[in-house]
């Protein structure tokens, strides 16, 4: 029965299920790989019924996972769990998953800024967490139904200094679902460049109610500075960042799509409960404290979201 690596994916949105969903598909009737999805509520119940469908620019697959439940004890044992929820999830997820995780288990987290990986990395120890990150614009269109309008997606993971034969493997199981994936050796690099990306470019469209063309144009200084003040922290954790990271940041920023905008401002925008306002900005601003970086632009803009959240939020321009 233990034959089948096993691969289960816990958080099927706009980013698990994507990639869970082209996992799914690929391997539905697979000797040797098997797909597992931890989700809930009616997605789950559809997923179940219908399969998850994964729409992407001019493609469309439906995804049969081989178990799909919210309960952890059905899965028993995985040999990769794949974290793509949301980080205000991420506490008590990590709790849950403590019953299926073993010696071998590797564990991936998806999720956005670094968090994720040094708490999972507290509690399951160094060589059994990757690092990872990912570059798309997905979202849960509707229950059972994964929308990725560009198709563009990417992931990068691994462990600094190694690009271990089992990472290899990973990535070969990855390409051959269709998932953009590279191992890499400088992960901690990779990691923290998207999230200076992310957490720059989110905590300006959620400020200013503004798509990543609009932050670019109109507000160019203040996201010069955030991109500073962000890699100023990184660099006193010692992730070796080149000197022009500024400048390759804001490169990268141009090319994003004019309209398209981050995550995090979505769910400001949709009046969410919760938002990632913790991981994107609350983090730059403790960490600045912690290794004597000033950040005057995160603590100003993270001081605003933070009355604005939930039903309250208006953006400054909104
Ligand atoms: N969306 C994107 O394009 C990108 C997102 N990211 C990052 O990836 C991470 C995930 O984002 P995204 O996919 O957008 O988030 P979503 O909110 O779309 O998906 C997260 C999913 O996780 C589910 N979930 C949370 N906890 C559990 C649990 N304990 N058991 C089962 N399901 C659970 C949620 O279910 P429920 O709805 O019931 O709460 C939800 O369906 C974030 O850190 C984000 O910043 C990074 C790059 C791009
Ligand atoms: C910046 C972006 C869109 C790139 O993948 C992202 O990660 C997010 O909004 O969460």
């Amino acid at each position: 029965m233990k034959d089948k690596k096993r691969i289960t994916i816990v958080g099927l949105g706009g980013v698990g299920g994507f990639y869970g969903g082209l996992l799914a598909h690929q391997y539905q009737d697979s000797k040797e790989i098997e797909i597992c999805f931890i989700a809930r509520g009616k997605h789950l119940e559809t997923i179940k019924e219908k399969g998850l469908t994964v729409l992407s620019k001019d493609s469309e697959v439906v995804g049969h996972p081989s178990i799909a439940t919210s309960q952890w004890g059905d899965i028993e044992h995985t040999d990769y769990i794949i974290l793509a929820t949301k980080g205000y999830d991420l506490s008590q997820t990590i709790e849950d998953m403590k019953s299926v995780v073993g010696e071998h288990t590797v564990i991936i987290p998806l999720l956005n800024g670094v968090e994720a990986y040094e708490q999972l990395r507290e509690v399951f120890g160094t060589s059994r967490v990757w690092q990872g990150c990912t570059y798309m614009v997905s979202r849960l269109k509707e229950a059972g139904v994964i929308d990725n309008p560009s198709g563009r997606q990417r992931i990068l993971f691994g462990l600094d200094g190694q690009v271990s034969q089992e990472m290899k493997d990973l990535e070969t199981i990855l390409k051959t679902a269709g998932v953009h994936a590279e191992a890499t050796s400088s992960i901690s690099k990779e990691v923290w460049e998207k999230y200076i990306l992310v957490s720059s470019s989110a905590m300006a469209t959620a400020y200013y109610d503004s798509s990543f063309g609009g932050v670019m144009e109109h507000h160019p200084e203040e996201m010069r500075q955030l991109i500073t003040e962000a890699s100023a922290i990184s660099k006193k954790k010692g992730v070796a960042l080149g000197e022009d990271v500024v400048e390759v940041i804001i490169e990268r920023l141009k090319a994003i799509p004019y309209k398209s905008t981050t995550s995090m401002h979505s769910d400001f925008a949709a009046f969410k409960e919760h938002n990632e306002l913790g991981i994107m900005g609350g983090y730059m601003v403790k960490q600045g404290i912690a290794q004597g970086v000033e950040t005057p632009m995160y603590k100003k803009m993270c001081n605003y979201l933070v009355v604005h959240s939930g039903e309250k939020y208006v953006g400054i321009e909104g």
